[in-house]
């Protein structure tokens, strides 16, 4: 299975020029959301990533993703590890309001328990840390972090963690005060 090919076929890759969650300048965008919306295609990525997470011995007793892109995600590789793992659960983080992430107390994240985090593109590795950080503040383990496509420039910040992913695109990023001239005359898109 290649992924890109399911984001290009879902119409969820994009040239042109974005403004990423990082805050970081590129002329490519997965659109995840786009892909979110196609349980055929989800399905066989929860699938491949759970796959991978067995491969690598990790049982973990929980999934988690950030909101919104890492609600499905994390609730499509659980799925695909009951067969393994009956008691796994899926669960999210979503914004705490003050630029962290946090976890709802009905999902009871206790000492002890150990996870795997999800995300769906990542680009810094930020959105997916901060999730993980909300979720070892109770005392949770993170056994490794599991994406669908890697498209980091740099290791960043989850360089402490196993990193599995489906793919591993070079997408060019650029600060806002370093992006080139043929990047500016582009029209920012907000998609
Ligand atoms: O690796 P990073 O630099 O953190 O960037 C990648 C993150 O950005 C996007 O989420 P966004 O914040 O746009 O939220 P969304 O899932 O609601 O679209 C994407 O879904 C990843 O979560
Ligand atoms: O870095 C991001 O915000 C980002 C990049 C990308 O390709 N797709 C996405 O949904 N977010």
């Amino acid at each position: 299975m290649d992924v890109l090919s399911l984001y290009q076929q879902a119409g969820a890759y994009h040239e042109g020029h974005f403004l990423l969650a990082s805050g970081r300048h590129s002329p490519k965008f997965l659109q995840s959301t786009t892909l979110l919306q196609h349980p055929a295609a989800m399905q066989q990525i929860g699938a491949a990533l759970a796959q991978k997470v067995l491969e690598a011995g990790l049982r973990p007793d929980f999934v988690i993703g950030p909101a919104m892109g890492g609600v499905v995600l994390a609730y499509e590789v659980a799925r695909n590890l009951v067969g393994t793992l009956p008691d796994v659960r899926a669960i999210f983080a979503e914004k705490d309001g003050q630029g962290g992430m946090k976890i709802r107390e009905a999902f009871t994240v206790r000492e002890g328990q150990s996870f795997v985090a999800v995300e769906d593109v990542l680009t810094t590795g930020g959105s997916v840390l901060k999730a993980v950080r909300a979720t070892e503040r109770y005392g949770a383990a993170c056994l490794g972090v599991a994406v669908i496509i890697d498209r980091r420039e740099v290791p960043g910040p989850l360089s402490g963690y196993p990193l599995l992913s489906l793919k591993e695109l070079y997408f060019e990023t650029f600060a806002p005060d370093e992006v080139p001239a043929w990047l500016a005359e582009r029209e920012l898109q907000e998609i």
